[in-house]
Order: C-alpha cells, then sequence, then structure tokens
C-alpha cells in the first residue's frame, strides 16, 4: 500500500505529516510510525502528525515523537501542522484546533505562525536549573556557553536521571545574549538526541528566564540551531497566560511511501 505525506519544517524541526481525516491511518503502529521518521529506512523527520475531524475544532493534531510514541505537544509541529491546514484548506489566516494539551487558537501571515500555548502556573527548581511544562515537560539549564555542551550526552544523562527516569523530559541548555534573547538548544525526548529546535522548549526557556530574573521583558527572541523563534506572554502573580510562540513554518515536499 502507497501512504501520502507531506513534509514540513519549523525552524529545522521536521514533521511528516497524514491527512487523516477519513481516519485509515493505523495510529497504534508504532514500528510503522518509526519507520516512517527513519533518516535512512523512511522519510526522514523528527515526528509525524495526524491531521483529524474535531468536534468541537477545525481540526486536531495527533503527535509522534521519532520513536512511534505518541507524544506530549508539539509547539513547533502545531505551528507547522496550522500551515498544513491552510495548504488543504481545511482554514483560512486563523483557527482553534484540538491536541493533547487541550484546544490552541493560532494564525498564519506569509508562512509566520503565532501559536497559543498552555498558560503556565507552577515552576520548579533543582539546584540553578528550572522545570516547567509548557505542554510538553522541560528542564532548562542556564550556562554561559551552549556552543561548547555535548547536548546529546549531558541531555540523555538529565532525561534519564532524577527526579525524570523512564518518563523524562526534554532538556534544554540557554545562554542570554541580551536583555530579552538567549541562545537555545534542547535535546528531546522520543527523538533521544539534540533537534534543530523544540518550541515547547524555547516557550519554557522564556518564561523561566523571565521567572528567575534573567529578563523583565515579555517578549523574548529565541536562537536555535534551526533558525529564530519569538515567545511573548502576560505575567500576573507568578501566572503566565496569553503564551504565543511565533516564527515561520514552512511546506518542504510531498510524496508517496510503499509501507
Ligand atoms: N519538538 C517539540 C517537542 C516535542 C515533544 C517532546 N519530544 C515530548 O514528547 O516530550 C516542540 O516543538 O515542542
Amino acid at each position: 500500500m502507497k501512504l501520502h505525506f507531506y513534509k514540513y519544517q519549523g525552524t529545522g524541526n521536521d514533521f511528516v505529516m497524514i491527512d487523516n481525516r477519513s481516519l485509515f491511518f493505523p495510529k497504534d503502529d508504532v514500528q510503522l510510525i518509526n519507520k516512517l521518521c527513519d533518516r535512512r529506512f523512511g522519510i526522514g523527520a523528527d515526528g509525524l502528525i495526524l491531521l483529524e475531524p474535531s468536534k468541537t475544532a477545525d481540526f486536531t493534531m495527533v503527535y509522534y515523537n521519532a520513536d512511534g510514541n505518541e507524544g506530549s505537544m508539539c509547539g513547533n509541529g502545531g505551528r507547522c501542522l496550522v500551515a498544513f491546514a491552510n495548504q488543504l484548506e481545511v482554514i483560512k489566516n486563523e483557527t482553534t484546533f484540538d491536541a493533547v494539551d487541550g484546544l490552541h487558537y493560532a494564525t498564519i501571515n506569509n508562512g509566520i505562525v503565532s501559536l497559543k500555548m498552555i498558560d503556565v502556573y507552577e515552576i520548579s527548581t533543582q539546584n540553578t536549573d528550572l522545570f516547567l511544562n509548557t505542554g510538553s515537560p522541560h528542564h532548562i539549564q542556564f550556562s554561559n556557553n551552549v556552543a561548547a555542551i555535548n547536548v546529546k550526552e549531558l541531555g540523555a544523562k538529565i532525561r534519564y536521571g532524577a527526579p525524570y527516569f523512564e518518563e523524562g523530559t526534554n532538556v534544554n541548555f540557554a545562554e542570554q545574549v541580551s536583555e530579552n534573547a538567549f541562545k537555545v538548544r534542547t535535546y528531546e525526548r522520543g527523538v533521544e538526541d539534540e533537534t534543530l529546535a523544540c518550541g515547547t522548549g524555547v516557550t519554557a526557556v522564556a518564561i523561566a528566564a523571565n521567572s528567575a530574573n534573567k529578563t523583565s521583558k515579555n517578549t523574548i527572541q529565541l536562537e536555535v540551531l534551526g533558525g529564530n523563534l519569538e515567545v511573548s506572554f502576560d505575567k500576573s502573580e507568578n501566572i503566565y497566560t496569553n503564551v504565543f510562540l511565533k516564527g515561520p513554518a514552512q511546506f518542504v515536499f510531498e510524496g508517496d511511501i510503499q509501507i
């Protein structure tokens, strides 16, 4: 059987997209999803996303990590899915869609997607590091030189270590470059490697930086290996609301693969 797919990327975080409005895709086939994401034996991607119907919104996002397992929220994947829904003419320039962490509002203008993320109520500290959930769990370590870090090695050590163990976390290393700008490198759970960008990760870094008084700004620029993202939010009594993740989301190619 041939499977028609679309490939998208957002600041180098790349995704296989499937139009699953007819619900034909075998969602429990972990091996198949893992193979489709494999960069040698498949299409190659950090994750796979199904666009499905929704009873309450314009569409539903179902996200799988490259290892084939269903993941938590993916910020860059969500932004790419909005661009995909726009390409399929499911939406125009504005949408609300369903995802694993609830409803998301988004807009798309000239390839730039702005995606509303969940509110953040809780930020915990572990020595000098921070942990918070922006739809996916994120550990954040601030550093003076992220270029010098072995992200795969140190990221894996933190991801599998206490207090995360098997369930794990994504791990972000962040370096402040100005009052409102940070460089970020991320180890992604489920990819089990460094990716070129992570949307929920840079969202977590922006909020953590504000919470740790590294910046008083509420619009933060994030430089990742695959490009630039922007995160903005409102803050009141240590609660972060109206959190938006903004940046490019681009169609790369489409094709058929034998499965
Ligand atoms: N790349 C994603 C994060 C994906 C979620 C993650 N790997 C997990 O399930 O923990 C993003 O852009 O947010």
